[in-house]
């Protein structure tokens, strides 16, 4: 294997430093120019910020069933391109990933792509149909070691069932991660309930449809002692009861989505639906308030719900087309945008919430580690000062279902090196990696 010198990179956009990657981890780490490394590649950082491989708790790799939408190939590509050096694969897929079988076939798949750790998420329920549990030891004991379980796309809505789900996965520590949304408010719901869905006339998806679902969860954790995680929060009611839960102590976590930290309901004007996804766009309150719980800590991570949809899915009415938008490779760019920008978060807290934390609730430890001599060669090289707009068309996969497409963003990823192999230099995927 190849070592790698990375020559004057701003350690989380600290002092510029030189780090020598051998053995598919990080050998020296020091001042510019302190370390000799005569056999090793080059890569000239200077003015770059140096993190830990970003790590996304939530990414739909469509595969198997959907590969006209996304494979776990062009998610992996994506996700590097993005970088990222793990995604945690939803269980959504069709056949549905409730069984060792299938969960072993997209990690198997994962390694073969070889870009990223792709570590699947298993089902809470058989089908995802929220009536019996799925084979959650069986699927816990598997190769593909599965930790995180979630129904996403369906809330697990029988309490007794999600009481049962918290209990069964504490006995090997694992973690159900929630979509929070009471079915029965949601009957036929297109968008945000409130003033912009009344002038559209679309039905709405109320706040408390997710709030609901969010306090009774939170309380059956700490009655039970398990391991809750809430995907993608997207109201503020909702920081306001995770704050509470946080200060009982109990054992939750939550993440939110780049959309929701940027984009509001009054994009549904234009009745375009790359804008429809669950939960749905909120409103600006809304969007300040995920802000300030993502600074404060008390939302956790950033997770991007990746979900690409082909264009007969996306291309449609409003009311037929599929919710869910790209993400792996826009993330970084958001979190720079509406985060560190305005002096929500430094490098350090973004290191934090897109990398070092998700790793730990996915129990991934080669993952999300500070760099440091002897950790893992996990790491991405952002340039801080370049913007890039966005092309859906030049996106990687098959599905273009971008919000962004046309807009400008700050923070460009140069590099993206994975278990010590480059995955992406200069902004693109490294041939021998493909
Ligand atoms: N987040 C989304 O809008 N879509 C998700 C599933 C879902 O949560 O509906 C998808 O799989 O496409």
């Amino acid at each position: 294997m190849t070592d790698h010198l990375i020559k004057g990179a701003a350690v989380l956009g600290g002092e510029p430093s030189d780090v020598l990657i051998r053995d598919g981890r990080i050998a020296e780490l020091g001042a510019v120019g302190s370390i000799e490394a005569s056999d090793a590649e080059v890569y000239d950082a200077t003015g770059l910020v140096l993190l830990p491989g970003l790590v996304d708790l939530h990414t739909h790799l469509r595969e198997p069933g959907r590969e006209d939408a996304e494979t776990v190939a062009s998610g992996s590509r994506a996700a590097a391109l993005g970088g990222y050096t793990a995604v945690c694969a939803m269980a959504n897929t069709d056949p549905v990933a409730d069984t060792a079988g299938v969960v072993e076939q997209v990690w198997s798949l994962g390694r073969d792509a070889g870009l990223v750790e792709v570590q699947p998420i298993g089902a809470v329920t058989v089908g995802l149909a929220g009536e019996r549990l799925a084979e959650l030891g069986a699927m816990a004991t598997s190769a593909a070691k599965v930790r995180i379980f979630s129904d996403d796309g369906h809330c697990v809505s029988d309490p007794r069932l999600m009481r049962r789900a918290l209990e069964y996965v504490k006995a090997f520590d694992g973690v159900i991660a929630q979509h929070a949304e009471e079915p029965m408010l949601t009957v036929g719901a297109q968008m945000h309930e409130g003033a912009m869905s009344a002038k559209l006339g679309l039905a709405g998806w109320p706040a408390v449809a997710e709030e609901a679902i969010i306090a009774r969860d939170v309380l059956l954790a700490g009655h039970v002692g398990s391991r809750l995680h809430v995907c993608h929060v997207s109201t503020a009611g909702s920081v306001e009861i995770l704050r509470w839960a946080k200060s009982k102590g109990w054992r939750v976590t939550a993440e939110v989505c780049p959309h929701h930290l940027l984009l509001t309901d009054e994009l549904a004007e234009s009745y375009d639906p790359v804008y429809k996804v669950n939960p749905p766009l909120r409103t600006e309150e809304d969007v300040l308030a995920l802000q300030q719980g993502l600074a404060e800590g008390v939302i956790d991570v950033v997770a991007t719900d990746h979900a690409p949809h082909t264009v007969e899915d996306k291309e449609c009415e409003w009311a037929q087309a599929r919710p869910g938008m790209l993400g792996l490779q826009t993330a970084l760019s958001i979190v720079i945008k509406t985060m560190v920008e305005p002096g929500l978060l430094d490098w350090a807290g973004v290191a934090e919430r897109c990398s070092i934390t998700p790793a730990t609730i996915a129990g991934l430890t080669g993952q999300g580690q500070l760099p440091h001599v002897g950790a893992p060669a996990n790491l991405t090289l952002v340039d801080p000062n370049e913007t890039w707009t966005v092309n859906g068309s030049e996106l990687a996969g098959p599905s273009r279902n971008t919000p962004y497409d046309g807009m400008t963003f700050p923070g460009v990823v140069r590099a993206t090196f994975f278990g010590g192999r480059p995955t992406v230099l200069d902004g693109k995927l490294v041939k021998e990696s493909i």
